[in-house]
């Protein structure tokens, strides 16, 4: 099956007064139509930086240093602004963290649901009150909020209303940045459930970005890692839980609570991501991995290929397997 988005060699920088900061560097990712990306990561790794690349938000003091972004066979990096409109919405939608901040408090929905569709070329009052009913029918708000501003709603409300403007246009991708953050667990778990139900119905890809990789488990097809702005490790959804290749993923797996799993000590992962303008010189989680080995320290690893799973690691480099020694005075 042909790809419907393919991101190669993406980088993002911001421009900042110390220089520029590489908060997305050299991102390859593919998606399948109707196929779920989970992409996990500790907060300021780069997440919504790379889902805003996609979707070609960006905005200054960030711009994309390289790469492209093809979607349905078009690199959207070579587009103008006359260019990408068709596509946004109809095409590809955006999901934002925060509802309240997306959606205009002084607006009812009805009116912000117009907006977009007259902004997407259609104007008959009919079609666009039908669709409006339409896409609230499919996330389970009653037709009567149609007249409600968002503060009359509650938070679940306000974010499945986001997730019904997204699907105004029926788009075959739907990029979601933590769309579920500000619920309390309850109503997280009843979103994702609802968010995959739709996705199977209606048969859209979705990117969806996340800190809580147990959030995911059960709903994306395959994973992305970030850590540092790059990719540490991409695969399968369940060989990176029942397997995972690097000790990033160890740990953040660590420090979330299994929905179903048997129940232990959560862990965490000691010390903290490191600055993208003062970054290590090897590889970027040495410091605070447990299996670091001398090398480490000094060397850059590639994004290995270990049985179909993709391991930024270099206890994943088939030249050394079985050749590494761990770091003098580590003791099991
Ligand atoms: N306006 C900005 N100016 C300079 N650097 C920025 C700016 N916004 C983000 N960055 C840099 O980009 C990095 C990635 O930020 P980003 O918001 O993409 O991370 P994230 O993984 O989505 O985090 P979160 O989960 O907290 O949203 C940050 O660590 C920061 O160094």
């Amino acid at each position: 099956m042909s790809n419907l988005l393919e991101v190669t060699d993406l980088s993002v920088t911001y421009d900042t007064s110390a220089g520029p900061v590489t908060a997305v560097d050299h991102v390859d990712l593919t998606l399948q139509p109707g196929e779920f990306l989970g992409i996990v990561g500790e907060s300021g790794c780069g997440k919504s930086t790379l889902l805003f690349a996609i979707a070609q938000l960006l905005t200054a003091p960030a711009g994309i240093a390289g790469g492209e972004v093809v979607f349905r066979g078009k690199n959207m990096v070579a587009m103008n602004a006359r260019e990408l409109a068709p596509i946004r919405w109809r095409e590809m939608s955006v999901v934002m963290q925060s509802a309240m901040n997306a959606l205009n408090p002084v607006k009812r929905l009805r009116d912000q649901f117009a907006d977009t569709m007259r902004a997407h070329g259609v104007r008959d009052k009919a079609e666009i009150r039908a669709r409006s009913e339409d896409v609230l029918d499919l996330v389970g708000i009653d037709r009567a909020h149609l007249a409600s501003f968002p503060h009359q709603l509650s938070g679940g409300m306000r974010q499945r209303a986001m997730i019904a403007m997204a699907l105004l246009f029926t788009p075959e991708l739907v990029i979601m940045d933590e769309p579920t953050s500000a619920l309390d667990v309850v109503a997280q778990r009843s979103l994702m459930l609802q968010i995959k139900e739709l996705q199977d119905r209606l048969g859209f890809a979705v990117l969806f970005v996340t800190h809580d990789m147990s959030l995911v488990s059960h709903f994306s097809d395959r994973l992305m890692v970030m850590y540092a702005g790059q990719e540490v490790e991409f695969g399968p959804t369940r060989q990176v839980f029942d397997t995972p290749a690097h000790p990033y993923s160890r740990g953040l797996l660590d420090a979330f609570p299994s929905i179903k799993g048997e129940r232990r000590p959560l862990e965490g992962i000691p010390g903290a991501p490191p600055s993208l303008s003062a970054l290590p010189p090897g590889c970027r989680f040495e410091p605070r991995c447990p299996l670091a080995f001398a090398d480490c320290a000094t060397t850059e690893p590639a994004l290995y290929d270990i049985a179909g799973v993709g391991s930024r690691c270099l206890l994943a480099d088939p030249a050394r397997i079985g050749t590494e020694t761990r770091r003098a005075g580590d003791h099991d």
